[in-house]
């Protein structure tokens, strides 16, 4: 008689649906990420986690596992070179959550303009790292009409294109929004890219988004910089930030601009479907009739100027202040609120009811939202 050997999965307690999408492939054990240790997973046959596991030898050294899946998209916490070297399978859900941070960054800077009374279209934007975020984020700030510099020395070399602008040039823009991965070496390392040099060039007129690693930027440096706003989600040494640079950004949020539900939903998936690939199992997504529906139209009160319009929309999908309100009266909040976030659902689950202002409704459709006539 053959023996059935019931599978172990680790998971993340903090991957949404873990025990309902994972099931069909075996026994899963939930932990928080930061907790799973190497004694968990002598006998596991599969890891899946997000960026609070460190995966290296001292984890996985003599255990079972076969297979390691990130549902998300940083690698600076992997060392792929120990991966390769002990066979063992990596797949990280690249791309999941690229949307859910270009609307973070969208939603961060209309709110900033109707604050400070400026026009986004009339301003330039710099993104540096042009990749699932960056490229996403370019889309959604043409469609306010804003004007972009882009900056990716690996795409300009390998699409050998001009497209691109160097990243003196990239920091003359009004805006810069830094895209790129956390890296220590090769040509393009990005850990400190935008330090003290680079800083010194920028002018109190300039504003800075970080929504894509700490340490990408260095903080003691942009500390003592005048600018316009800081708007920062990911910071060096989190969750123990930097007090006074959280106090001096208009906008200090807990590393969440790629926590949409949809993202998280999306890492999920992609990691189930690539393990089941590996295990050469069937696909089965009973669990989806668990999802919740979607929410109700949105209808726009005032419509007079699209931006504010477009700010009225944004704050119905998610109020973004409130990932601020939530570190920055108590820090030690930080991982607590990214823990507990609340469900926010991107703007292609929104329905909006069409306004009277033609551009307000040409940009809501170009965002992705779902335009719906008014009866
Ligand atoms: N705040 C969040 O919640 C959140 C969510 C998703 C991703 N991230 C971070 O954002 C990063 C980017 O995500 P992505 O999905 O767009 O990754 P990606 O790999 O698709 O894009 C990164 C881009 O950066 C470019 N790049 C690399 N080195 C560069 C350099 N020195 N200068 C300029 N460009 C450079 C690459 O060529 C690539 O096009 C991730 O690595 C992750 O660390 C943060
Ligand atoms: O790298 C990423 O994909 C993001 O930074 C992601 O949102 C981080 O995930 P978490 O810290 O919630 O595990």
């Amino acid at each position: 008689m053959t023996q059935i050997v019931q599978r172990k999965i680790v998971v993340d307690d903090a991957v949404p649906y873990a025990k309902s999408i994972f099931a069909s492939l075996g026994e899963v054990d939930t932990l928080p990420g930061r907790d799973i240790q190497r004694e968990h997973l002598l006998d596991a046959d599969a890891l899946i986690i997000r960026s609070r596991t460190q995966v290296n030898e001292a984890l996985l050294a003599d255990t079972a596992v076969k297979f390691v899946g990130s549902t998300v998209v940083g690698l600076d916490h992997i060392d792929q070179n120990y991966l390769q070297d002990s066979n063992i399978h990596f797949y990280s859900a690249q791309g999941c959550n690229a949307n859910s941070v270009a609307e973070f960054v969208i939603h961060a800077l209309v709110l900033l303009a109707e604050e400070q009374g400026f026009d986004l279209s009339q301003k330039t934007l710099g993104i540096i790292g042009v990749g699932h975020v960056g490229s996403r984020l370019e889309k959604k700030a043409k469609a306010l009409g804003m004007h972009c510099l882009l900056n990716d020395p690996p795409r300009a070399r390998q699409e050998n294109s001009n497209a691109f602008s160097s990243l003196e040039e990239t920091l003359q823009a009004d805006i810069i929004s830094v895209h790129t991965p956390l890296t220590f070496d090769g040509r393009d390392k990005t850990h400190l890219l935008i330090g003290k040099e680079q800083l010194a060039s920028l002018s109190s007129e300039q504003i800075l988004v970080n929504a894509a690693r700490g340490g990408i930027v260095n903080e003691n440096e942009l500390k003592n910089t005048q600018l316009a706003a800081k708007i920062i989600d990911c910071w060096e040494n989190e969750p123990n930030i930097d007090q006074e640079l959280l106090q001096q950004s208009f906008m200090a949020t807990p590393h969440i601009a790629g926590h949409s539900f949809e993202a998280k939903l999306a890492g999920s998936t992609m990691v189930y479907e690539n393990l089941c690939h590996f295990w050469n199992e069937k696909i089965d997504n009973n669990w989806q009739t668990e999802l919740p529906p979607r929410p109700d139209p949105i209808e726009v009160v005032n419509s007079d100027h699209w931006q504010s319009g477009l700010l009225e929309v944004l704050q119905k999908t998610h109020l973004i202040k409130n990932d601020d309100a939530a570190i920055r009266e108590n820090s030690d909040q930080f991982e607590r609120y990214r823990r507990n976030y609340p469900i926010h659902r991107e703007w292609y689950i929104h329905g909006v009811k069409k306004t009277k202002n033609q551009k307000l409704n040409l940009i809501l459709e170009t965002l992705g939202f779902d335009l719906l006539p008014v009866l």
